[in-house]
């Protein structure tokens, strides 16, 4: 598998946040989006999801089962997309049986994905009950319970404790060396090593090698 980001640029009304952006990420590497806040890290995530139309260039994934990066993708967003009167595990298996599995992976049970949150035990709480940093935890189970090749994630560790940055660091580790791919804006390290990084710089990208 290989996502190829070739030549993009992406406008937010009428203006230019960056363009040139060209990178090729192969099965088991991890980039992380670093940038001043405005810099264009969300944008640049929202337009690979499909959710911001690109403004030039494409994006393009290559050997998954679809070469949809939309469909063959997880986005995981500033907001966590569970509805707050709702129970976790119904949150869970409402993304889980909405998102079904794409080829070439299978998702975990929800109990499973509950538990390797670390969050047991609170699976029947409505989900507007727990703190932020729970609930947090449980947006991220959403990439355990169905499976997607990529992982497309904007702050993800934002409002964990360092407990949680530790797991979510091994969820990381663990999608990238069953050969998924994983971009991630943040602001603070995801404590992964070898990961490329893709500063943004406003109007731009420009690349270097990150022990991040
Ligand atoms: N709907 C919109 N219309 C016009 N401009 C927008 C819109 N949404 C965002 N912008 C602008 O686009 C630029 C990039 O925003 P973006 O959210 O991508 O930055 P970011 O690097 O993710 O910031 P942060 O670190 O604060 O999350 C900002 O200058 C922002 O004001």
């Amino acid at each position: 598998m290989k996502l190829h980001v070739e030549d993009l640029a992406a406008r937010r009304g009428e203006d230019l946040i960056f363009q040139h952006i060209s990178l090729v990420l192969q099965a088991g590497e991890g980039l992380v989006v670093t940038g001043a806040n405005g810099s264009g890290k969300s944008t640049f995530l929202r337009v690979l999801s499909g959710l911001l139309p690109v403004d030039a260039g494409r994006v393009r994934l290559e050997g998954a089962g679809s070469d949809n990066l939309a469909e063959s993708s997880h986005y995981l967003g500033h907001r966590n997309a569970m509805k707050r009167e709702l129970t976790v595990s119904e949150n869970l298996v409402f993304w889980q049986d909405f998102m079904g599995d794409s080829p070439g992976g299978r998702g975990l049970p929800v109990e499973v994905a509950i538990d390797a949150l670390g969050l047991s035990g609170i699976g029947h709480l409505p989900f507007g009950y727990l703190s932020a940093g729970q609930q947090r935890r449980m947006a991220m189970a959403r990439l355990l319970v169905a499976f997607r090749p990529v992982w497309l994630l904007d702050e993800p560790t934002a409002a964990l404790d360092a407990s949680a940055d530790r797991m979510f660091a091994g969820l990381v580790r663990g999608h990238l060396e069953q050969g998924g791919i994983v971009v991630a804006a943040t602001h603070q390290p995801l404590g992964i090593d070898g990961v490329r990084e893709l500063r943004m710089t406003g109007f731009a990208g420009v690349f270097a090698e990150a022990g991040y």
